[in-house]
């Protein structure tokens, strides 16, 4: 008995085949996820119980039919001689269970074994050999076929060009699992974020991703990996996948040491329970077991459907989730001004490492938990980096708890957050002086394809900008006559943080550090590893353990730290797990100058424990200095301020349009800067230009022009651009960077090119009148000089350019105007 009508189940499965479709295209052909692994398994069973029950409904090309996966038009399509195919999947064992009844009886015996391995999250491949070489590497694509990517593929390392040994088939295909390490995935995702780039999300997309790059460098640099599952041809010469799997090995194939035979299915859920977390030591991402029978001929009995084998499934882990204590929320701002809301959790075992912090996305995330102090949360880990808070136990929260309020000033500089209309996020509006907006700024403005002074890193700009350096591109060029302040500036890349209220936190390590003698950082660092999942208070307290072990200035040592715990349980503050707030660590050396409580309200206004030095002009003996010291971040060198104001220096001599491009006018792009700088020469006519002069040049649109128009419209930016020409910045074209002119033919003429021409392609001709002196204009207007006549010019731009009394000349005449006839 059904419980859904007809229409009902109908207007469900088109909904879910077009669902799932839609999924499919984002994971395979744009390497991206919007949901769960898990909620889209649970979506493909919906409609698979649905088609069975409605089968007259079920579309021709239904997801439950077909492999996921489709061909691209950037490789050659090659087609597979043995179909791939897809994989079954559970997460309950009652459906295992379920799966080996049926096994069993298509056997009609229980005399079976399965071959129990991971499941690699990562990309299918088939490579084919022929004569002991890798001749073949291709896609799964839609199990048919798939693209090639055998120069790819050939890029990695541990995949064998060359076959030695004895007895290798002359054919022969493998299937594997290619992957990208985690530690490399990890490294690539820190170059990133230095760089400032967007952080990839997980390691199966991003081995996707570069598998389809079409740059096999760039693929060799990315560092994947490949297991492999399966040897398939016709005289391979063995009777079950445990002895062909010996095969692969023997062969210099890369398998990975987890498989295990099991003689019966509780064997099999014995090996799920003992991988569930050690899984998370290898080094790959794995989503759960597959089981295969083991027996080829066994397998040939059971068979396959439309898009599986019915000798094999895949049991998958759900994700894991925990119960954790939210601690506080911080505000993160980033470079573009948006505001990203942080939760800052008890530390807590997930997945194999130690959360402490989740993403909140934004305030409607926070309003849809209904966030409130010190609540237990449940936090899950799926594919992403940064683990997700999925709920909040209610009756777990404290009484008079209240709930999150979301920020309504800019953490890092104080001004009102913004929320425009439709959008999800909060944005800080001071665009010119709000640090991580100014860093988003002079990033563009030394990267390298504007003004490339290459000396100056994301952690070097944040230091001048932080400590009040740098606030405009033009103070770049300034810092040469303060070169010896520079000296000594702190480095602060992980060192600090901000809480929501503003007040400086300073990591914890370099905090025990400071407070403790004769204890390196490497060892303290060492103990905060060991002790990561303890909360804050007790990892204080057992540090006092870890004191007495290291046996140096014990008594003097540990009286510290108990006078560092007491002021922290002193002073009420938000808790951020690793950090601690500056005011109290200073307090340990200068307290008998100042209060905590002043402390901390200086380190509102502060970025660094050098600037709050400074600030209050402390009297510090030389013991004292020496403590404050090792408080302090990294700090500039002299080497290093040399080598960044020389890289500043060199930086004069780029040309106009790589400055015009620098100084971070909206919309405007590369390209966009040099058509400008070669079509005005210099910047005074860029800014007097007309609406319609701008518009009437080939490639500027009505958004360009306008954010034109308000960039010279802002008396900061008319500064900063006089600051810059005074430093010898070039505002205008140098005449040998102009292009070489054929003739002066077209002087002063404004044209315009309409219908087919013979003689020139789309854009040629745009070049051909730049050459001979002429300008190109792309609209008809009273200023053209004339129109080129093309084959069939368009009607009514014909009949505008008589009513405007605009001479149409032929190809021909034109032709001889610049000498070519
Ligand atoms: N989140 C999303 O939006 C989204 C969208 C589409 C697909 N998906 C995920 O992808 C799955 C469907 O992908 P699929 O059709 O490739 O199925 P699958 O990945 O679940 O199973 C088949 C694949 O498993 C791989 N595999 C890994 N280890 C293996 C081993 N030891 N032996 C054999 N094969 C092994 C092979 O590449 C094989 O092609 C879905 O179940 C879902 O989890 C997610
Ligand atoms: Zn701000």
């Amino acid at each position: 008995m059904s419980s859904v009508s007809n229409k009902e189940a109908q207007n469900r499965i088109t909904e879910l085949t077009k669902t799932i479709n839609r999924h499919n295209h984002l994971y395979y052909q744009e390497d991206k996820s919007e949901i769960s692994d898990y909620e889209f398994d649970q979506l493909l069973a919906e409609l698979a119980s649905l088609e069975e029950q409605f089968p007259e409904y079920q579309d021709k090309n239904s997801p439950t039919l077909r492999v996921g996966g489709t061909i691209t038009k950037e490789f050659e399509t090659v087609e597979h001689e043995t179909r791939m195919l897809s994989l079954g999947n559970t997460y309950s064992k009652e459906e295992l269970l379920a799966f080996d009844e049926r096994v069993a009886k298509g056997l009609g015996h229980r005399s079976y074994t399965y071959f129990c391995e991971l499941k690699f999250d990562g990309v299918a491949i088939s490579i084919v050999y022929e004569n002991g070489e890798l001749v073949r590497a291709v896609t799964r694509g839609d199990g048919f076929r798939g693209d090639n990517v055998t120069e790819n593929v050939k890029t990695i390392k541990n995949i064998p060009l060359y076959l030695k040994g004895e007895n290798i088939p002359a054919k022969f295909e493998v299937r594997g699992e290619i992957f990208l390490p985690i530690k490399e995935f990890e490294k690539i995702n820190a170059e990133r974020e230095a760089n400032g780039e967007a952080l990839l999300a997980n390691p199966r997309n991003t081995a996707s991703g570069t598998l389809k790059m079409q740059d096999s460098g760039a693929v060799a640099k990315r560092r994947l990996n490949c297991y492999f599952y399966q040897l398939l041809g016709d005289d391979i010469g063995v009777d079950n996948h445990f002895e062909a799997m010996q095969l692969l090995e023997e062969w210099g194939f890369n398998i990975s040491p987890t498989y295990k035979n099991c003689t019966d299915i509780n064997s099999v859920l014995d090996y799920i329970e003992s991988w569930r977390e050690k899984r998370h030591e290898l080094p790959l991402d794995t989503d759960g077991v597959v089981l295969k029978i083991n027996n080829y001929d066994q397998r040939e009995e059971l068979g396959f459907t439309a898009k599986i084998p019915r000798w094999a499934i895949a049991y998958k882990y759900k994700a894991e989730s925990a119960e954790s204590e939210l601690m506080s929320v911080t505000y993160q701002v980033g470079r573009t001004g948006a505001i990203t809301p942080v939760a800052n959790l008890s530390p807590v075992l997930l997945a194999g490492t130690t959360v402490k912090r989740a993403s909140l996305h934004n305030a409607n995330e926070i309003e849809r938990l209904d966030l409130h102090d010190g609540d237990t949360v449940y936090v899950e880990k799926g594919g992403e980096i940064i683990p997700k808070i999925t709920g909040v136990a209610i009756d777990q929260r404290k009484p008079n708890a209240l709930p999150i309020a979301y920020i309504s000033h800019c953490p890092e500089c104080g001004t009102q957050l913004e929320r425009k209309e439709g959008e999800a996020k909060h944005f800080c509006p001071n665009t010119t002086s709000c640090p991580p907006q100014i860093l988003g700024r002079i990033e563009h403005f030394v990267s390298k394809r504007a003004m490339n002074i290459d000396s100056m890193g994301t952690e070097r700009i944040r230091a001048l900008i932080n400590q009040g350096y740098v606030e405009n591109p033009a103070d770049l060029y300034e810092l040469e006559s303060q070169k010896d302040r520079l000296l000594g500036l702190e480095i602060n890349s992980d060192q600090y943080e901000k809480s929501s209220d503003g007040y400086l936190y300073v990591a914890l390590r370099k905090a025990l550090f400071s407070i403790t003698e004769g204890i390196a950082l490497s060892a303290i660092d060492k103990y905060l590893t060991e002790n990561e999942t303890l909360e804050q208070s007790p990892k204080l307290k057992n540090f006092s353990t870890f004191i007495r072990n290291q046996n140096k200035k014990v008594g003097q040592n540990i009286a510290s730290l108990e006078k560092f715990i007491e002021l922290l349980t002193g002073l009420e503050h938000d808790q951020i797990e690793d950090f601690v707030p500056t005011s109290v660590v200073l307090a340990m050396f200068v307290g008998n100058q100042i209060s905590v409580e002043e402390l901390r309200k200086i380190s509102q206004k502060n970025n660094t424990v050098h600037d709050i030095v400074l600030t209050f002009n402390f009297e510090l003996s030389s013991d004292q200095e020496d403590k404050i010291k090792k408080l302090k971040g990294n700090t500039f060198q002299e080497g290093v301020i040399s080598n960044m104001l020389q890289g500043i220096n060199a930086s004069k001599e780029q040309p106009f349009e790589k400055v015009l491009f620098a100084i971070g006018i909206r919309n405007i792009g590369e390209n966009t800067a040099q058509i400008l700088a070669q079509h005005f020469k210099n910047i005074d006519d860029l800014k007097e230009a007309s609406i319609e002069a701008l518009l009437e040049i080939n490639g500027v649109g009505e958004t360009l022009v306008q954010s034109l128009q308000e960039f010279f419209a802002q008396e900061t930016h008319l500064q900063m651009v006089e600051r810059l020409r005074a430093h010898g910045l070039h505002f205008e074209i140098k005449e040998e960077d102009l292009p070489q002119l054929e003739s002066n033919n077209l002087e002063g003429m404004k044209i315009l090119a309409s219908g087919k021409l013979n003689h020139f392609k789309r854009d040629e001709i745009i070049d051909v009148i730049t050459a001979n002196g002429g300008t190109y204009v792309k609209s008809v207007s009273k200023s053209l000089s004339f129109i080129i006549e093309g084959e069939d010019m368009g009607p009514s731009k014909k009949e505008k350019a008589e009513k405007l009394g605009v001479k149409l000349i032929s190809e021909a005449e034109f032709m001889q105007m610049i000498d070519k006839q």
